[in-house]
C-alpha cells in the first residue's frame, strides 16, 4: 500500500520526501478540499524532483496536483508542469453523469498529455451537490480513467469511513477491484484506522492524508513526529507484503 501526503509548500515538500511518501500532493488545506497552491510552487516543486532524480538516479516520490473545483481548475489547469504524475479537479455541482465527463474532458483538454487526470469522488457527496462515489468509479471506469481518489469535501474531521460505513466502503473497495481501478483513501484517515480498514478487506492502493500528519489539524504544519509514525507503519507494511508475495 503507498502513502500520500498533502503539502502545501517547498518546506513541508522536502520534509514528507525525506519520509520517503510515495505520492506528494500539492493542496492549500486553508481553503478546502481540493484547492490548489500557486502553480509557482508546482514549478519549484518540479525542478526540485528533477534534481533530486539526477542526484540519486531515480525518482523516489511522484507529484500530484490538486486543480480545486470547476472554475479554478479552468484557470490553472494547463500550469500543471508535464513532470508531475497526476492532477485532480474537485466535482462538486456534478450531480449528473454528463456534468461529470464535462469536467473531466475540460481537465484533460488543459493538462498536459502526461498528467493523469484522477477521478475524484467525495465520501460526503451530498454536501458537494454530486454523483456517490460508485456512479463516479464507475464512470472512471467506463472513460477509461485507472485511478480514482475517495475524500471528504467538508473538511470537520468526519472521516470518509464514518461517512460511507464499513460496509459500503468494503462494496466500494470490491467494485474498484472488478474494475481494476488503482484508488487512493483519504478524508480525515488516522494511523488508527488502518487496522479496521485490513480487518474488513479494505484495500486501497494508496491511503491519502494531511490532518493525522500534521502538528494540531489540518490547517497546521506537518510534524516530522506524525510523519515518522506514517512512515515507519507504511514500511513495515510494505515489508510484510513483500514477504507475503515473495512466499
Ligand atoms: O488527499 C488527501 C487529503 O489532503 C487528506 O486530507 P485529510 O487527511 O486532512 O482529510
Amino acid at each position: 500500500m503507498a502513502w500520500l501526503v498533502s503539502v502545501r509548500n517547498e518546506v513541508e515538500f522536502s520534509l514528507a520526501a525525506s519520509y520517503g511518501v510515495d505520492i506528494v500532493d500539492f493542496k492549500e488545506p486553508r481553503k478546502g478540499a481540493l484547492a490548489p497552491v500557486d502553480p509557482q510552487i508546482w514549478q519549484q516543486a518540479a525542478r526540485l524532483q528533477s534534481s533530486t532524480s539526477a542526484a540519486t538516479d531515480s525518482a523516489a516520490f511522484e507529484l500530484s496536483a490538486a486543480l480545486g473545483e470547476r472554475s479554478d481548475m479552468l484557470q490553472i489547469a494547463s500550469s500543471v508542469p508535464p513532470s508531475f504524475a497526476f492532477a485532480k479537479v474537485g466535482p462538486s455541482q456534478c450531480d449528473s453523469p454528463q456534468d461529470l465527463l464535462q469536467l473531466w474532458d475540460d481537465a484533460a483538454q488543459r493538462l498536459p498529455a502526461s498528467v493523469e487526470l484522477v477521478a475524484v469522488a467525495y465520501a460526503d457527496y451530498g454536501n458537494a451537490a454530486c454523483l456517490p462515489p460508485e456512479e463516479v468509479f464507475e464512470l472512471a471506469s467506463q472513460r477509461g480513467m485507472k485511478r480514482c481518489l475517495l475524500d471528504t469535501f467538508t473538511k470537520t474531521g468526519v472521516a470518509t469511513l464514518d461517512a460511507l460505513g464499513i460496509e459500503r466502503l468494503r462494496r466500494l473497495a470490491t467494485l474498484a477491484r472488478s474494475r481494476g481501478i488503482w484508488w487512493t483513501l483519504a478524508g480525515s484517515i488516522k494511523l488508527s484506522h488502518l487496522e479496521q480498514l485490513l480487518a474488513n478487506r479494505i484495500d486501497p492502493h494508496c491511503i491519502g492524508i494531511r490532518g493525522d500528519a500534521c502538528d494540531q489539524n489540518r490547517t497546521s504544519s506537518l510534524s516530522s513526529e506524525r510523519l515518522k509514525l506514517w512512515s515507519d507503519t507504511m514500511g513495515k507494511r510494505k515489508a510484510i507484503a513483500a514477504d507475503d508475495a515473495a512466499s
